[in-house]
C-alpha cells in the first residue's frame, strides 16, 4: 500500500495512533470518516444513554468449554479451533453435537433485565463461520444440528419484549469460507475475496431482514490486510446497511479508510458511530475518549469470551465490575459485561451470581448510571462523578472512603454545593466549606461495605453549608 507519510495503517486492533491535531496535514480521503463529531439522532442518543450492556458469546466453541482430549486450551475459548492440538475437522464437525437443550430465551432475557442491562449484543456468527440462524448462504448453520431451530429469532424477540435493545455480533473473518483471505497477494486472491464480500453482504442483508428489531451490528474480525485493503467496500457496505435499515448503529470496527487505517482515518477522525476499540480496557481519562461515543466490552475472567470450563487468572468481582461501569459512564461511555453460556444453553453459576449482584446494586443506584455521563469536575480519589443528561443532577459514585470519612468535592468555577444526600435513603449529609467553592462531605459512618451514591444539589453563588462550622 502506498500511503502519504503518516497515513500508514496501524497494525492490529485497538486504537489507531492517528490523532486529529490542528498541525496534522489533512490528506484527501474517499473512504474516511463522512461525519466529524458525534452522531446526534434519536437512535444514537438512546445508545449514548444505555450505561450498562451485556455481550453473549455462544457457538460451537461453547460445547468444548476450552477443553479437548482432557487438555485445556489456555487461549480464549472461542478461539479453540486455532489450537494446534485440535484438528480443524474435529472442530468443524461439532455442529453434529450442537444441541442447547436447556436454552430458554426468556430465561436469558430475564437474567439481563434483572441485571439492569439496556442493550445486549449476541454472536450470530463468530470467526469459525457457524451461523446461529438459518442462513441460506451456507449449510454451516444451526438447522443442520440436532437442535435444528433458529436461536437468534427467539432471542431477539425475548430481549425486545423485555425492553432490551438487541445488537447482532457478526465476524467478517470466516474460517469456514473457502473464499476468505487473510491478505490479497494475487489476482486469484482478489477474485475469491470479491466472492467472499458478496457472501458477507448477503448474510448481513439476511440478518437485518429476518430480525428487523435489531438496533445495530457489532462487527469483528476485520483486522487482517484483506479487509484493510477493502476500505472502499467497507464504506459502501456501511452505507448500504444503513440505507436498508435506517437508524442502524455500527461501531468503528467495520471500516478501513483508503490507506487501511481502522477506527480512525488518516486524518484522525473516527469511522463509525462509536469507538469500538476499548476491549477489556477503559480510557484513562476524558481526553483519551477524544470526545467520541464509545463503549468498553469486558470479560469476567481475565480473557476469553466463549464458555470455558476453567477460568484462568483473576475473576472480576461484582464490585470491580461496578467500578468499571462507574468509570465508563463517568467518561461518557457505556460498559458491556460478557457472558459465555455453556453448550446446553445455561449459564455457569459464577455468571448468574455476578448478574444478580450487579442487578441488586443497579436497582438502588441506576439513577447515577442511566442517561448519565461526564462531569468536568476534578476527579477525586473516592470515586467517580456522573451527571444526568436528563436533568443535570450530579452524582458521586463512591468506592474508596478516606480514613477521615470526609469526601472532598472541588466543583467547577461558579458552581456551589447546596445540598448532599445519600441516594439510597435520601439522608442529608453534612457539607463543610473549604477554600473557594471546595467542600468536604462528611460521612457519619466510614465502614461502607459496598459502593454507594451521593446526590449533589448545586447552584450559582453563595455556599449553603449544612450546620455550623465550629472551630474550638
Ligand atoms: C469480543 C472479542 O473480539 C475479538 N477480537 O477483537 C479484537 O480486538 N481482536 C484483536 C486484538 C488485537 C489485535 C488484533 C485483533 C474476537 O477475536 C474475540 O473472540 C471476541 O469475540
Amino acid at each position: 500500500m502506498v500511503t502519504p507519510a503518516g497515513a500508514q495503517a496501524q497494525w492490529g486492533e485497538g486504537n489507531s495512533k492517528n490523532l486529529p491535531s490542528a498541525a496534522q496535514k489533512q490528506v484527501p480521503l474517499q473512504h474516511g470518516a463522512h461525519r466529524i463529531g458525534k452522531r446526534t439522532d434519536a437512535d444514537m442518543n438512546r445508545w449514548r444513554d444505555y450505561g450498562l450492556g451485556e455481550f453473549i458469546h455462544m457457538g460451537l466453541y461453547s460445547i468444548l468449554g476450552g477443553d479437548y482430549n482432557s487438555m485445556h486450551y489456555d487461549g480464549a475459548a472461542e478461539w479453540i479451533r486455532s489450537w494446534n492440538k485440535l484438528p480443524h475437522e474435529v472442530y468443524d464437525n461439532l455442529y453434529k453435537k450442537f444441541d442447547p437443550k436447556n436454552f430458554d430465551p426468556e430465561v436469558w432475557a430475564r437474567m439481563a433485565k434483572n441485571m439492569g442491562v439496556r442493550y445486549v449484543t449476541i454472536t450470530t456468527k463468530h470467526h469459525d463461520g457457524f451461523c446461529l440462524w438459518p442462513s441460506k448462504y451456507t449449510d454451516f448453520n444451526i438447522t443442520k444440528t440436532p437442535y435444528k431451530k433458529d436461536m437468534i429469532g427467539p432471542l431477539v424477540k425475548a430481549f425486545d419484549q423485555a425492553g432490551i435493545d438487541v445488537y447482532l455480533y457478526f465476524s467478517v473473518m470466516d474460517w469456514h469460507q473457502a473464499d476468505w483471505r487473510y491478505d490479497l497477494k494475487t489476482v486469484a486472491d482478489s477474485v475469491a475475496f470479491n466472492r467472499f464480500k458478496t457472501f458477507t453482504k448477503n448474510q448481513l442483508t439476511e440478518l437485518l431482514t429476518l430480525y428487523p428489531q435489531t438496533k445495530g451490528l457489532w462487527f469483528d474480525g476485520t483486522w487482517d490486510n484483506s479487509w484493510k485493503k477493502s476500505g472502499a467496500f467497507s464504506d459502501s457496505l456501511d452505507q448500504y446497511l444503513k440505507k436498508i435499515h435506517p437508524g442502524l448503529i455500527i461501531g468503528s470496527r467495520l471500516r478501513a479508510d483508503d490507506y487501511g487505517n481502522r477506527h480512525f482515518d488518516a486524518n484522525g477522525h473516527l469511522m463509525g458511530d462509536y469507538e469500538q476499540g476499548w476491549e477489556r480496557k477503559i480510557p484513562s481519562d476524558y481526553t483519551a475518549t477524544r470526545g467520541n461515543d464509545w463503549d468498553c466490552i469486558m470479560t469476567i475472567p481475565q480473557n476469553g469470551w466463549g464458555y470455558s470450563k476453567t477460568w484462568m487468572g483473576h475473576w472480576k468481582t461484582p464490585y470491580e465490575l461496578i467500578e468499571m461501569l462507574a468509570k465508563c459512564v463517568s467518561l461518557d461511555g457505556n460498559f458491556v459485561v460478557n457472558f459465555g453460556p455453556k453448550g446446553d444453553g445455561t449459564f455457569r453459576k459464577k455468571e448468574l451470581q455476578t448478574a444478580d449482584s450487579i442487578g441488586a446494586w443497579m436497582k438502588v443506584n441506576h439513577e447515577a448510571i442511566y442517561n448519565a455521563g461526564y462531569l468536568n469536575w476534578t476527579k477525586q480519589d473516592w470515586g467517580y462523578y456522573t451527571r444526568s443528561r436528563k436533568d443535570g443532577k450530579i452524582y458521586m459514585i463512591v468506592f474508596n472512603v478516606p480514613i477521615n470519612g470526609a469526601l472532598k468535592v472541588s466543583p467547577a468555577k461558579k458552581e456551589h454545593i447546596k445540598k448532599a444526600y445519600l441516594l439510597q435513603d435520601n439522608k442529608t449529609l453534612h457539607v463543610e466549606a473549604l477554600d473557594g467553592n471546595d467542600v468536604f462531605i462528611q460521612l457519619e459512618q466510614k465502614n461502607q461495605q459496598e459502593p454507594f451514591v451521593i446526590v449533589l444539589e448545586t447552584g450559582q453563588g453563595g455556599q449553603a453549608v449544612e450546620g455550623e462550622n465550629k472551630h474550638v
